[in-house]
């Protein structure tokens, strides 16, 4: 595992979240290295997911919903209402927890998000297209089918299309929604090796129930209860040795 190697991409200040009067998110502030991989855990309804739609706006879409603070990205506070929340979301991609693919063709799932933004000739497109669904790996496995429908794909490889889908619009920020959670072993860990080599061009958020998975694939771990971040260390110092009991009883399994 590595340890931080560069700038933060992402910084939360004084952060938090209301859904209506139900303040659930409380004073985060918490930095995400660039080319890292960042794993939230905490036990159920701590706020992690909330987090992750923060940084991409996804809250805008229900007025009662509001979040106070700053998350600067780029230098800019992404929280300001005057905001392109279009041109936002095509810079910090998002992967849910069960694969979404489009319901279209392979080829056209990673264009459609392509054409969105850019104008591509159409050899400019397929190169695009060949190259997002080669960093996920599933370029060999789907290269005869690319017209066909993307529904037809294997879960495993449904998702490896949504991250491909997200990588497309060369986004450089990453957030994944316990992307494993509903995958065989096989498919979790072709997506566990993808993490460590899209990491060399994304900076990545991920939100994991896995212990495993977190001391895998995390360089740094942070972990939220209540709402509130409670500690955020390397992967190996959080899991091995917590300066936080709370910290401490979550990841040996005594509560959650
Ligand atoms: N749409 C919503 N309206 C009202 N409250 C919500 C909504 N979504 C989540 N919450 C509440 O916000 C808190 C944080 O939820 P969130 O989904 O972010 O937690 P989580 O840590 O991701 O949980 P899980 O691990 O179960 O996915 C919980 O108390 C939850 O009940």
């Amino acid at each position: 595992m590595s340890t931080v190697k560069s700038q933060s991409t992402l910084t939360t200040q004084s952060l938090n979240f209301y859904y209506g009067e139900h303040h659930v998110l409380h004073d985060i502030n918490i930095e995400f290295p660039a080319q890292n991989v960042t794993a939230l855990i905490g036990p159920s309804g701590c706020g992690k997911s909330t987090l992750l739609r923060i940084f991409n706006r996804m809250y805008d879409l229900y007025p009662e919903q509001r979040a106070t603070g700053e998350v600067v990205f780029d230098g800019r506070n992404i929280l300001d209402t005057g905001l392109d929340v279009n041109v936002l979301r095509s810079r910090i991609g998002m992967v849910f927890q069960k694969p979404t693919p489009f319901p279209m063709s392979i080829y056209d799932n990673i264009a459609f998000g392509i054409r969105l933004h850019e104008k591509l000739k159409k050899s400019e497109m397929d190169e695009r297209v060949r190259d997002a669904l080669t960093r996920v790996a599933l370029w060999s496995e789907v290269q005869d089918r690319l017209h066909s429908p993307a529904m037809g794909l294997s879960g495993g490889q449904q998702q490896r299309l949504c991250i491909a889908r997200s990588i497309a619009t060369r986004p450089e920020v990453l957030l994944l929604d316990e992307p494993t959670s509903a995958l065989d072993p096989i498919s979790t860990a072709r997506i566990e090796e993808l993490l460590d080599e899209l990491k060399q061009d994304f900076t990545i958020v991920m939100v994991t129930h896995n212990m495993q998975q977190a001391a895998r694939s995390a360089d740094q771990v942070a972990f939220f209860y209540l709402g509130r971040l409670i500690e955020m260390d390397t992967s190996d110092r959080l899991f091995t040795n917590p300066r936080q009991q709370q910290t401490q009883d979550y990841i040996t399994g005594r509560f959650g």
